[in-house]
Formats: C-alpha cells, sequence, structure tokens
C-alpha cells in the first residue's frame, strides 16, 4: 500500500448472481480526507461501502485498506440491540474493540442528548443513529464509512452530526467516507469524491481538482456554447441557454461566466451530457 492512502481498490467489482452491482471501481482515496460518495439509487454505493467494511467480498479486482487501518462501518438500516440501553451498546463497544474511548463515546451521547439508560427499541431513528456514531467514533477507527448517516436525522441535527464529524476528523487524523443522496450538503464538507452511476466509477478525486476548469456561461438562446471547450450540461429556459463547461475561456457580454459548484458538476455528471429543460 503507498504511503499516505487510506484505502486504494483496483479493478473492484461485485456481482449478484447475474447482475453487476458494481464493475471495474479504481480509486485511492488519501488519509485524513473526508470523501462523499454520490450516486443514484441502485448505483452500488452500499455495495461497495459493505466491501470497504469487509462485511462483502468482491466478486473481482481488489481493495487494499492502509497498514493497521481499522474500520468502523455506520450501515445504512443501524442495527442495535433493541434490548440494550446505549452504556450498554458502548459496553458492548468496549469490549469488541482493542482500542476504545469510552469517552469520546459517551460524549457524543450527550452532545445530542441521547437518553444513555432507555432501551434502543424505545429511542427514536434519530437517537438511534447517534448511539450508531457513539460506537462508532468510540472505536477510534483510522477509516470511518458511513452508509447514507444523515438520513434519520432532522435538518438540525443533520448540520450538528456533520460539525461533529468534521471535528473528529480534524482531531484524530481519521479518514470518513460517507453516502448520500443529498448534494447541496457537500459543499464545505466533502473535500474529496466517488461518484457512481449504474454501478460504474465515473468521476473520482479532489474536489478542487475536478471542479478546476469547470464553468458557468449564461448569455442569449443558443445551440451551442459561446466558447470551445467539452459541454457537460446544457440548459435553456426562455430565451436564456446556460452551458456547464470543462473549459475555462473568457466570454464577451451578454454573455457571463462563474465557476461551477460541486452541486452543479455532480448532478451534470449524473445525468450525463443531455440537454436539459430548466
Ligand atoms: N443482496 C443482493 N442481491 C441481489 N442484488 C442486490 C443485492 N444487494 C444489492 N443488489 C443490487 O445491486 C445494485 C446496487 O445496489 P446498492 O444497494 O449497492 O445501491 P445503492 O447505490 O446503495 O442504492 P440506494 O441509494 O438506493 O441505497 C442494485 O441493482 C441492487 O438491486
Amino acid at each position: 500500500m503507498t504511503d499516505g492512502l487510506a484505502l486504494a481498490a483496483h479493478g473492484l467489482g461485485k456481482r449478484y448472481r447475474a447482475t453487476w452491482a458494481l464493475r471495474d471501481c479504481s480509486f485511492e482515496l488519501p488519509t485524513g480526507r473526508v470523501a462523499a460518495l454520490v450516486g443514484t439509487n441502485g448505483a452500488g454505493k452500499t455495495t461497495l461501502l459493505t466491501m470497504i467494511a469487509g462485511l462483502l467480498q468482491p466478486t473481482e479486482g481488489e481493495l487494499r485498506l492502509a497498514d493497521g487501518g481499522r474500520v468502523a462501518f455506520v450501515a445504512q438500516d443501524k442495527p442495535l440491540y433493541r434490548a440494550f440501553t446505549p452504556l450498554e451498546m458502548l459496553r458492548l463497544g468496549a469490549e469488541l474493540n482493542r482500542q476504545w474511548d469510552q469517552q469520546r463515546a459517551l460524549d457524543w451521547l450527550s452532545r445530542f442528548d441521547v437518553p444513555p439508560r432507555q432501551p434502543c427499541g424505545r429511542l427514536s431513528g434519530g437517537q438511534q443513529a447517534q448511539v450508531a456514531f457513539a460506537v462508532a467514533i468510540g472505536s477510534r477507527p483510522s477509516l470511518l464509512v458511513l452508509d447514507e448517516p444523515l438520513s434519520d436525522l432532522d435538518p438540525l441535527a443533520r448540520r450538528a452530526v456533520i460539525s461533529e464529524l468534521l471535528t473528529e476528523v480534524a482531531d484524530t487524523g481519521m479518514t470518513m467516507l460517507m453516502s448520500t443522496h443529498v448534494v447541496a450538503e457537500l459543499s464545505g464538507v466533502a473535500d474529496h469524491l466517488l461518484l457512481l452511476a449504474d454501478g460504474r466509477l465515473v468521476m473520482s478525486g479532489d474536489v478542487d481538482d475536478l471542479l478546476a476548469g469547470h464553468r458557468v456561461y449564461t448569455g442569449p438562446r443558443s445551440d451551442g456554447p459561446p466558447v470551445p471547450g467539452e459541454v457537460v450540461l446544457t440548459s435553456h429556459a426562455g430565451g436564456q441557454s446556460t452551458f456547464l463547461l470543462h473549459g475555462d475561456d473568457p466570454v464577451d457580454e451578454p454573455w457571463t461566466s462563474r465557476p461551477a459548484t460541486l452541486e452543479e458538476l455532480v448532478l451534470a455528471k449524473l445525468s450525463g451530457d443531455r440537454a436539459v429543460a430548466a
């Protein structure tokens, strides 16, 4: 494994009976990054994360973790023992993990007001998610893998959880990989992106590198862009046309241009280079 990488995949694939859920997946994830795994429904996100967590064997290819790397995985359905209280879940975590940070786990529960002595089966979905986070954080992972971590949480809790997770990354140097559908929440959070569509990795890398050279040009309705470059997305609304281009040439009035956002680039890549009516 090359130094500085938390994870590397090479030619990774998974087939369920006759169907390939993931194919030809190769990427490198540097240590200490906050990576977002984005994709449409059924794109293969859970399949990839479950393989990284070591709970599913690849059909082909290879997946390598940093030497001595420890993965914590918070699955989409956040399985907890319903009769156990949050404190008992932490005790179980302490017994199952050679390295365990009880204080970090307890701090997480109190930060999110989780009743520590109430059976998990009687906690709300959001509180159960917080117990799963506390156990994962307590296990002191070098790579924290989260499958749709925010789906059970209200908008305030989503923001608070993201902020706490970023603090954990900064404090401990761990790497984080999380799948999400909510592209709008990635800005300022993810510095690395893995984008899946139909079981294929269509884009991956450092967010700033991916955004570099992508601009949005807006001007009068037109069949083609005002400057050369690869058209990533076209949209027409009323008398106006907008082109997302891989190219950053200056443009003359009445056209204007600005840098593309991560959300625009992701949505454009997921919808292909089809023209969309805004
Ligand atoms: N156990 C399984 N047996 C057969 N097919 C499966 C199994 N698990 C997943 N698949 C199929 O593999 C593909 C990828 O599924 P996966 O759950 O990895 O996608 P996803 O990106 O996580 O989707 P979502 O965003 O809807 O959760 C889908 O076509 C799915 O139907």
